[in-house]
């Protein structure tokens, strides 16, 4: 049987998801798989992709546009192929207290594709990241990485397991 091929796929502005995603994509190829990381701009055609998991950036509760754009994109194949997606957002522990369903537009495509799973992961803005709005919520001391790599871990296990059971 060939190795499979799965596409991790991620919209961020500041870094955040990017690291979310490039986690996946190493937990996937530690179990096998053969596993790509690639910015949403940068996908046009997933056909050669046996499975795609696609992140983005919460921002003032909307998904991160390149991800959005990059679903819509591709909805014909992603249609026939297993889909999961994720969120990277809350900056606190509420992701590791209970699951955070996605916002709507995220739920809107999750159902035009058929998508198996969603997942809200912790977010990070940190002193480093660059805004306005960034810069004042870190004064006020409410930035943070809130990254969990272990649930992140987890997730994309349980992601390899059901593509290897296909
Ligand atoms: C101006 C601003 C607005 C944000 N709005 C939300 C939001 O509505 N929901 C949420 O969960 N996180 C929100 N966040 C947190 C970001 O989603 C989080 O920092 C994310 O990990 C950033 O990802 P990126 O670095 O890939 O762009 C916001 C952050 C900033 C700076």
């Amino acid at each position: 049987m060939s190795t499979k091929r799965v596409l991790v796929a991620y919209g961020t502005k500041h870094g955040a998801t990017a690291g979310i995603a490039e986690q996946i994509g190493t937990t996937l190829r530690e179990d096998g798989l053969d596993a790509v990381v690639l910015p949403a701009d940068d996908v046009h055609d997933v056909r050669a992709y046996d499975a795609v998991v696609l992140g983005g950036a919460l921002y003032a509760g909307h998904w991160s546009s390149k991800a959005k754009h990059c679903a819509e994109r591709n909805a014909a194949s992603l249609r026939h192929r297993p889909v999961w997606m994720f969120s990277s957002g809350p900056l606190d522990r509420s992701t590791e207290e209970h699951d955070i369903p996605p916002v709507s537009a995220v739920a809107r495509e999750m159902q035009l594709i058929g998508a198996r799973e969603h997942m809200t992961f912790g977010g990070s803005m940190t002193a480093h990241t660059p805004g306005f709005l960034a810069k004042a919520l870190n004064r006020q001391g409410k930035g943070g990485d809130f990254r969990n790599p272990e649930r992140i871990q987890k997730w994309a296990h349980h992601i390899s397991a059901e593509i290897v059971a296909a």
